[in-house]
């Protein structure tokens, strides 16, 4: 038996608007820093530029690592910060999040934890990819098994598939030793699925687009830079980038097709402590 889906009433002839956060790293206490970033005032300032650019968005998707520091707080911070936006937020875990404490305190009347959303001619699946007690991901055997049974249960909806983890390696060596362990075969096994058109996810703190091409066609792969520090790309060890905190906007089509851009806030408010070798 599925779990319940959330559902939208959105026409099927008309386009599923989403903005996407990412691995806002907030703590209990507003004032800490990840290496030199207070990541509450850079979800916030990302949350402003949301607010600020009037993207007539149906909801929000935050794509984990929520928390820093596993605390029942700053989950609660997460929620508050988001209320002004009025807009409902659905959220997966990362591997910086415990899923139970996370379930028990992403509450409030515009939060869902639910793994499926129907919109539009839209489904949208939230995957977890995390391991207990390891930093890296892994696609389980019950998650594939959930993906083969809403695709079956709504075969007419194109679908997104949302998770933590990448599936495929960033090209930063450090990095890549925490990727999806088995995103490979993963990407292979859902390519069969003619309604998959589009895997995103966060973990990897920088912008990634590309495609994957399947047995039904291209299928579009993103990644999305965090709200707070950003990763340097094709790093072989552990580098920051001196990008601002961003997020992304998608337009899922009804035919199928997902226009997709990355933004950031303005500024240069958010600059990481060049010389941090790790957290
Ligand atoms: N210097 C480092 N070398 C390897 N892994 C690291 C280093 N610093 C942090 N990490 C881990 O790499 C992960 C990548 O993104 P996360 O935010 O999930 O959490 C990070 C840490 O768990
Ligand atoms: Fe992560």
């Amino acid at each position: 038996m599925l779990k319940a889906a959330i559902s939208y009433s959105i026409s099927e002839a008309k386009s599923v608007r989403i903005v996407q956060v990412t691995d806002p790293h907030l703590f209990a206490d507003p004032e800490a820093q990840l290496l030199g970033v207070n990541t509450a005032q850079s979800l916030g300032a990302v949350l402003n530029t949301i607010s600020a650019v009037n993207y007539p968005a149906h909801f929000m998707l935050a794509t984990g690592d929520i928390s820093q520091d596993y605390s029942i707080e700053s989950y609660h911070n997460f929620v508050n910060a988001i209320k002004p936006l009025d807009m409902p937020c659905h959220y997966l875990p990362g591997n910086h999040d415990d899923p139970r404490i996370m379930n028990l305190h992403m509450q409030g009347s515009q939060v869902f934890g639910q793994k499926r959303i129907l919109a539009g001619n839209w489904q949208i699946i939230m995957l977890d990819s995390t391991v207990r007690g390891r930093p890296g991901g892994h696609m389980s055997e019950a998650e594939l098994a959930l993906i083969e049974n809403a695709i079956a249960e709504e075969p007419n909806r194109h679908t997104l598939l949302v998770m933590h983890h990448n599936p495929v390696l960033a090209g930063c060596t450090w990095l890549d030793q925490h990727c999806m362990d088995n995103g490979e075969t993963f990407i292979a096994q859902v390519a069969q699925y003619p309604q998959v058109k589009g895997l995103l996810w966060g973990h990897i703190h920088q912008n990634v687009e590309t495609e994957h091409f399947g047995p039904h066609g291209a299928i579009k792969l993103m990644a999305t830079p965090s709200t707070c520090i950003q990763f340097k790309p094709k790093s072989p060890y552990f580098a920051l980038d001196a990008l601002q905190p961003g997020y992304r906007l998608l337009e899922l089509k009804s035919d199928g097709s997902i226009l997709t851009n990355v933004y950031r806030v303005p500024g240069e408010n958010f600059s990481p402590d060049k010389d941090a070798g790790g957290y």
